[in-house]
């Protein structure tokens, strides 16, 4: 790791994540999935991760919770440093322990990640036995309290059921629940409301948003969805092709983004919300991570690209530490670390 990658990791970071980068080797090559990525999450803060599809984003928090998908092989390298400890560094055994217990997880498909066949309540006690080694009536207390914190309504009945017999919105529920179950410090939530109906998913990301303020929990949402952005997080990071280009806080952010990319991604959401007959996206493909681009990723798709993009990658100057920072030669570097 360069020193332009470091992060504080003070008392009051939760996660810090630096000089992340995962290959995975697959039968068509080397697929160069994470280059350099850094972000930090403070206990009581929602950050975004965001991007196009195929930026980087789950792989991220695959790469954190080290649940990579299966090539041939894969590598990762970097910091995840996580209640003192540095999570890529931990056997596989210590990890179980601190998956779903003290990092949870939620994704886009509850139901690919509830077991058809068991009840939700047992499901939930299964990961209360499993992590707390709780049980009798302790137990059945514990998952009534998961639930009531994901706001189920009917309680019995949504403990009694199947996950099929459940609606979309309560099946996401019901995963949040087991997520919220042992109390974890922080929640990394993969496109949770993207297959929902926008009613729901309005009301899904409100109890996330409450839950990191009232429990104090760190959230990670991963989302290509500028909107749900807005309404639920503190600060944000723009991931392109494997890597950060742009981190700020929200306000900051929608205000007055810095990279092109940003710019143009905020561009398709306010055409999107002003109606427009046309809906205006980047032109242009991510490049293809088996051979990543010299120089600036974002160059062949920018009309700002000069001779430097593609000499040098502005991403290896971004620093994760400054208040706010953008991997582009047009933006000025007030800290006077430009090479
Ligand atoms: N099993 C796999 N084998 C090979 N390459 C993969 C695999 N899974 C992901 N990748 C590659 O890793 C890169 C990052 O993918 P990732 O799934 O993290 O993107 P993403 O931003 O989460 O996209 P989406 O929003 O579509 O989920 C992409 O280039 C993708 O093609």
């Amino acid at each position: 790791m360069n020193s332009l990658t470091a992060i504080s990791a003070g008392p009051e970071t939760l996660l810090s994540v630096a000089g992340l980068s995962t290959e995975l080797r697959t039968r068509k090559g080397t697929v160069h999935a994470l280059h350099n990525v850094g972000f930090t999450v403070r206990p009581g803060e929602a950050i975004a991760i965001v991007g196009e599809s195929g930026c980087g984003k789950s792989m991220t928090a695959r790469s954190i919770m080290r649940v990579l998908p299966r090539p041939i092989d894969k590598v990762t390298s970097g910091h995840v440093r996580f209640g003192g400890t540095d999570l890529l560094t931990l056997s596989e055994a210590a990890m179980r322990r601190i998956r779903g217990a003290r990092i949870a997880m939620i994704f886009q498909d509850p139901m690919s990640h509830l077991d058809p066949l068991m009840r939700i309540g047992d499901q939930i006690s299964e990961v209360l036995h499993a992590h707390k080694k709780l049980s009798g009536e302790v137990l059945q207390n514990a998952v009534r309290d998961a639930l009531a914190a994901a706001q189920i309504p009917d309680i019995e009945r949504v403990a009694g059921s199947y996950p099929h017999q459940l609606s979309g919105g309560l099946r996401q529920r019901a995963l949040i629940a087991m997520a919220l179950a042992c109390d974890p410090q922080l929640l990394i939530a993969d496109e949770p409301t993207t297959a929902l109906d926008v009613t729901t998913q309005k009301q899904i990301l409100q109890l996330l948003r409450q839950l990191v303020t009232e429990r104090q929990m760190g959230l990670v949402l991963i989302t290509h969805d500028l909107g749900v952005v807005a309404n639920i997080c503190d600060r944000v990071y723009v991931m392109y092709a494997g890597q950060v280009i742009e981190h700020a806080d929200v306000h900051d952010f929608f205000d007055r983004p810095q990279h092109p990319y940003s710019q143009g991604l905020l561009a398709s959401l306010k055409s999107l919300s002003e109606g427009s007959e046309r809906l205006s996206s980047i032109p242009g493909a991510v490049p293809n991570l088996l051979a990543p681009p010299s120089g600036c990723r974002f160059r062949a798709r920018c009309g700002y690209a000069m001779d430097i993009c593609a000499a040098q990658d502005p991403a290896q100057r971004l620093r994760h530490d400054n208040h706010r920072d953008a991997a582009c030669w047009l933006v000025e570097d007030k800290e006077g670390t430009n090479v």
